[in-house]
């Protein structure tokens, strides 16, 4: 028997996904002359039995992208943003539950944060004097990300950060490394250290609603445990100051099982000022933007599986 829809060639189809990418949604609540954002980039990819539209173009599966777009639009409205990771399972439940063909639905989403103008340093406390109400600049600062997959069964959740540069100025030493006949960096005991953390944290939330974690406030547990542990970490290297980072939020976070970090060590090279009959004290450094070196590393709660991806640039 031949299967017309299917080409007689050694082709088949492999891993397959589809949906609409980067859809901007801003979503403003308003509690009498006091306003809140939410601005979210979404971005949704379903897969499942889409072999036909693939080999005979048949569109009978195939809920088109300009709906899921639009599904982000509605829920925005209909059901709010309470935070990113709520409104992703939100959107990866419905496409699962609702469209037969539809397997498995992977739901990524890009936090941009905003504070009111006028507001307190620390971002905290309640809309006080000074603090606009409806008056936002945009945070200059990192960029929160989450990420939800769901197969009608078993959810994952991995959320995190990227962009969030940091610098320490002192507490930072280097030296005791291997040295073969092309080393020529010289120790350090006295070094500024910086990075620009990319992070990923894997929740081992299982989708019992009674157990959800508050996934606004664990974010915000999470940042700053890494920030603490950032600076209050005396460094002999950056894998070692990733090490304690990581360690921090699994000591901390018992909602987390896993924490992966991508970290460019963003060097900081002392300029020689000797030409110019002036001595370099520690305080006048080249920034060089590459090379740079990538330390990598996942860090586990003790018997856990590590599940994140390697690289983070697909994630
Ligand atoms: O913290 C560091 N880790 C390294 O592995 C390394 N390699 C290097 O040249 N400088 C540094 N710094």
């Amino acid at each position: 028997m031949t299967d017309n829809s299917r080409p007689a060639r050694p082709v088949v189809l492999g891993q397959n996904q589809y949906g609409k990418a980067e859809n901007r949604v801003v979503r403003i609540t308003r509690e009498g002359d006091t306003h809140h954002i939410k601005d979210l980039n979404v971005s949704v990819a379903l897969s499942g039995d889409m072999e036909e539209v693939h080999y005979s173009g048949s569109n009978a599966n195939v809920l088109p992208t300009d709906t899921t777009k639009n599904t982000v639009y509605a829920f925005a409205k209909e059901h709010g943003i309470e935070s990113a990771e709520q409104f992703g399972i939100h959107l990866a439940r419905h496409f699962v539950t609702s469209q037969e063909p539809i397997r498995t639905a992977r739901v990524r989403i890009e936090e941009y944060a905003w504070e009111r103008i006028g507001a307190r340093d620390d971002g905290s406390g309640p809309t006080g004097a000074g603090e606009a109400q409806h008056s936002f600049v945009r945070k200059g600062q990192e960029t929160r990300v989450t990420q939800i997959t769901f197969d009608g069964d078993t959810w994952e959740v991995v959320s995190g950060l990227k962009d969030l540069v940091v610098l320490n100025s002192t507490n930072s030493e280097f030296w005791g490394f291997v040295k073969d006949k092309y080393t020529t960096l010289p120790e350090a005991y006295d070094r500024i250290l910086a990075t620009q953390v990319a992070a990923r944290w894997r929740f081992n939330w299982s989708g019992d609603e009674r157990r959800t974690p508050d996934w606004e406030k664990s974010y915000d547990q999470v940042r700053k445990h890494l920030l603490q542990a950032f600076a209050e970490t005396y460094s002999l290297s950056l894998q070692q100051t990733l090490y304690q980072m990581g360690a921090r939020i699994i000591d901390n976070r018992s909602e987390i099982d896993e924490v992966r970090f991508s970290l460019p060590n963003k060097h900081h090279f002392l300029v020689d000022l000797k030409p110019f009959g002036l001595e370099n004290d520690n305080e006048v450094y080249y920034a060089a933007d590459r090379p740079y070196g990538l330390i990598e590393a996942t860090v586990l709660r003790d018997g856990c599986e590590p599940r994140i991806p390697v690289d983070l640039t697909n994630l």
